[in-house]
């Protein structure tokens, strides 16, 4: 798969978000941060606004829900109209119920890995999900310092996926920026959140297609793309 860059929409003008959804049309995904003040130190948006954003872009929505109780509010995020839907295992009650659930209602089944939580536990749910995000900051709030410690279990993580054969998509959030982003692409991700990068950039259509050419120029010299 082709590398894919998802604006984070926690960096964007939240009063403007239908125009900021706008400035970055041609993204492959629109990263909506939702954030509850429990699971996370934040407050963002919730279901209503989704829906609203649902109907004022045409890019479809990556919701990533940093909230307790994903189990009962994710599949109302896939009837507000997000193609992907993100939970923290962390936060998850039953995870795997969670991930059948998000796909039987159409959607694309994913779930987060905060930084101090391993993969190796949830090898086995692996083939239950659609994509798999690895945090590599905190999550909470943009802007943050990307943690280099979190490569080695990109790495581990598209080793398992190999080895299993899946077509898991594997997503990396936090301090990716056109200094991060070839490590990531390295390692193994093959799908960008960017908030700080694109948003703060005077023309952040072009710094989606600029981190896009980036990460596939990495892909493709990464040793996990060339095995494909
Ligand atoms: O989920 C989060 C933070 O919790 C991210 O989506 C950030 O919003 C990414 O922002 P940058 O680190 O790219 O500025």
């Amino acid at each position: 798969m082709a590398a894919q860059i998802n604006p984070s929409i926690l960096s964007a003008d939240f009063a403007r978000l239908a125009d900021e959804a706008k400035a970055v049309e041609g993204a492959d995904w629109l990263h909506v941060d939702v954030m509850d003040n429990h699971f996370v130190p934040n407050l963002t948006l919730g279901v209503p606004v989704v829906e609203s954003l649902a109907r004022a872009t045409d890019t479809p929505l990556d919701c990533h829900l940093m909230i307790e109780a994903p189990d009962r509010w994710a599949p109302q995020y896939v009837e507000a109209g997000a193609g992907s839907v993100t939970f923290h295992v962390e936060a998850a009650a039953a995870p795997v119920r969670l991930a059948r659930e998000i796909r039987a209602k159409g959607a694309r089944a994913s779930m987060a890995l905060k930084p101090a939580t391993p993969i190796e536990p949830y090898e086995d749910l692996l083939p239950e999900l659609d994509m798999l995000l690895i945090m590599t900051v905190e999550p909470g709030f943009g802007g943050q310092a990307f943690l280099d410690i979190m490569l080695p279990k990109v790495r581990r993580t598209r080793e398992l996926i190999s080895k299993h054969g899946l077509e898991l998509w594997l997503q990396v959030d936090g301090g990716v920026s056109a200094s991060t982003i070839e490590r990531c692409a390295d390692a193994g991700a093959d799908v960008f959140v960017a908030g700080s990068a694109v948003y703060g950039a005077n023309d952040p259509a072009e710094a989606v297609r600029a981190l896009r050419n980036q990460a596939g120029a990495a892909t493709a010299k990464a040793s996990w793309a060339c095995d494909h």
